[in-house]
C-alpha cells in the first residue's frame, strides 16, 4: 500500500544563479542556504504535503542552469508533471533567455506539462529590471501561470508549490475522468473545492 494519494514530479529550470536551488531548499528544508554553489547536473528532493486530507508526494528535481549541463537536464523534462521556469527579477538577461527555455520545453517536455513562470528575488526590489506587468503578459502569452517569489525572505515559496500541487491534483482527476469514466478516483465521493487552494492565476 502506497503512503500517498498522489505523486507528482516537478522540475525547476532556468538560467544559472536565478535561485532554483534556494527555492527548493526553502520549501523542503525551510532554510536559505548561505553561499549556495552552482548545481552540478541535477539534484533531487522529496517533500510530502497534505492538502485537504490527502497526501501528495512531490518529487522535486533541481537542474543546473549552466549551458554545459543542458544535455543532462533535458532528459528530466519528459516525465515531469510540472515545470517551474525561473528567472531573476533583478536580472534582465535571465528574463530575455526565457524564449530559449520555452523552446526546450516544447522539444523535450510532455504536451500536458503544467508550467509556472516564477520571478524570484523580489527582496531585491530596488534592483528590479523586469516589471511584473511585462512578466505577467509574457506568461499569459505562453499559457503559463505566473508568480513572484523570494527564496531569501520566504515570500510565496509555499504558495508556489502548494498551488501547483492543487493544480496537478485537479489535472490528474480530469485526466482520469477522460481516460476511464467508470473507474473510481482517489478521494471519489469527497467534494474538494480546488478554487480554495488553487490560486495560481
Ligand atoms: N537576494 C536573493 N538572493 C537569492 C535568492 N534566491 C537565491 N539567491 C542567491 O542567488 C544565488 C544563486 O542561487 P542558486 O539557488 O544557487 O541559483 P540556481 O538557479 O540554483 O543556480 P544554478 O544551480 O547554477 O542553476 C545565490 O547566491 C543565492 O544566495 C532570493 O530570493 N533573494
Amino acid at each position: 500500500m502506497e503512503d500517498y494519494d498522489f505523486l507528482f514530479k516537478i522540475v525547476l529550470i532556468g538560467n544559472a544563479g536565478v535561485g532554483k536551488t534556494c527555492l527548493v531548499r526553502r520549501f523542503t528544508q525551510g532554510l536559505f542556504p548561505p553561499g549556495q554553489g552552482a548545481t552540478i547536473g541535477v539534484d533531487f528532493m522529496i517533500k510530502t504535503v497534505e492538502i485537504k486530507g490527502e497526501k501528495i508526494k512531490l518529487q522535486i528535481w533541481d537542474t543546473a542552469g549552466q549551458e554545459r549541463f543542458r544535455s543532462i537536464t533535458q532528459s528530466y523534462y519528459r516525465s515531469a508533471n510540472a515545470l517551474i521556469l525561473t528567472y531573476d527579477i533583478s536580472c534582465e538577461e535571465s528574463f530575455r533567455c526565457l524564449p530559449e527555455w520555452l523552446k526546450e520545453i516544447e522539444q523535450y517536455a510532455s504536451h500536458q506539462v503544467v508550467t509556472v513562470l516564477v520571478g524570484n528575488k523580489i527582496d531585491l526590489a530596488q534592483n528590479r529590471e523586469v516589471s511584473q506587468q511585462r512578466a505577467q503578459e509574457f506568461a499569459e502569452a505562453h499559457n503559463m501561470f505566473y508568480l513572484e517569489t523570494s527564496a531569501k525572505e520566504s515570500d510565496n515559496v509555499e504558495k508556489l508549490f502548494l498551488d501547483l500541487a492543487c493544480r496537478l491534483i485537479s489535472e490528474a482527476r480530469q485526466n482520469a475522468l477522460v481516460n476511464n469514466e467508470a473507474s473510481p478516483l482517489p478521494g471519489e465521493g469527497t467534494t474538494i473545492s480546488y478554487l480554495n487552494c488553487c490560486n495560481l492565476n
